[in-house]
């Protein structure tokens, strides 16, 4: 599937320089410093209250950083609310409202579509034959973009009937709709099986192969971050303690430490 031609969809790196993140007393980031190479997939892993939701809200706007600095493509983030980051190209996969169960697959994705419209097909009620036409462009890609996350069979399907693997692929197939230039993406595969852990792999390596689009995820499960990710940074009570290839990062002697330190590592590592 081909990325739309627009100058402002040069690649960019997202650099993350010594943000700090204090709730009344508790140090939840501490100098977190990491950059996103453009077209590459990063993960953020750690143990549980490593920092990591912290870390991926203060990237998407919802929690302002105490300090430190979040630049991405020439913009300063960090005092953005989400709404101008998401128009920066920065997108994450619960963006403003979770999917609409009743709703086909296609509605969904066309809320998606609905910060690129220009003369607005919505508020126009789609009456004058231009906003018509803006639709249905929006629509075709919509569908395309479908077709990209393996969609394309369920397009008029309420997404509420879709099992769960399915309906998280159209969340990620909803935040494409926006046309970023880096996806922040929530552990994609909590709650999956193997099969749809798979399937969900797959399209993310789609993602940054097939379109160019940085990634940059949250994540839990350590074999898929191992296979997946190009690089890892690793958090420990809000302080980043390895940064670099999976390979570097899996013989960190801190960070086996670390997650010897907990029950959930053992199961993990
Ligand atoms: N809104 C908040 N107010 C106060 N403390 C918070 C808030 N959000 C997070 N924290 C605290 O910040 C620390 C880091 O939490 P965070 O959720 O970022 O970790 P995490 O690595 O995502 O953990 P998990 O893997 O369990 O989701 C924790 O001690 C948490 O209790």
């Amino acid at each position: 599937m081909p990325a739309p031609h627009d100058d402002a969809r040069d690649p960019a790196p997202l650099e993350v320089r010594a943000v700090t993140v204090r709730f009344a007393g508790l140090t939840a980031l501490s100098e977190v410093s990491f950059t996103v190479a453009p077209g590459s997939v990063h993960a953020v892993i750690g143990p549980n209250g490593a920092g990591k939701s912290t870390c991926f809200n203060v990237l998407s706007g919802v929690y302002r950083a105490t300090s430190g600095s979040v630049r991405f493509g020439g913009a300063e983030l960090t005092a953005l609310p989400p709404h101008r980051i998401a128009a920066l190209g920065v997108a994450r996969t619960f963006q403003n409202i979770a999917l609409s169960a009743h709703q086909p697959v296609i509605d969904n994705l066309m809320l998606g579509r609905h910060r690129l419209t220009r003369a607005g097909f919505v508020s126009s009620g789609l009456r004058l034959p231009s906003a018509r036409r803006e639709w249905a462009r929006h629509r075709a890609r919509a569908a395309e973009i479908a077709g990209f996350a393996g969609l394309g069979d369920h397009l008029d399907t309420p997404v509420g009937l879709l099992p769960y693997g399915v309906r998280k692929r159209v969340e990620l197939a909803r935040a494409l709709c926006m046309e970023p230039r880096l996806l922040l993406l929530d552990e994609p595969v909590a709650g999956m099986n193997g099969e749809e852990r798979t399937e969900m792999a797959a399209l993310i390596g789609a993602v940054r192969r097939g379109l160019g689009i940085s990634v940059l995820l949250v994540e839990h499960d350590m074999g898929m971050v191992m296979r997946l990710a190009d690089r890892i940074t690793v958090l420990d009570f809000g302080r980043r303690i390895a940064d670099g290839t999976p390979g570097q990062v899996q013989d960190d002697p801190e960070v086996v430490r670390a997650y010897l330190g907990t029950s959930a590592g053992q199961e993990d590592m």
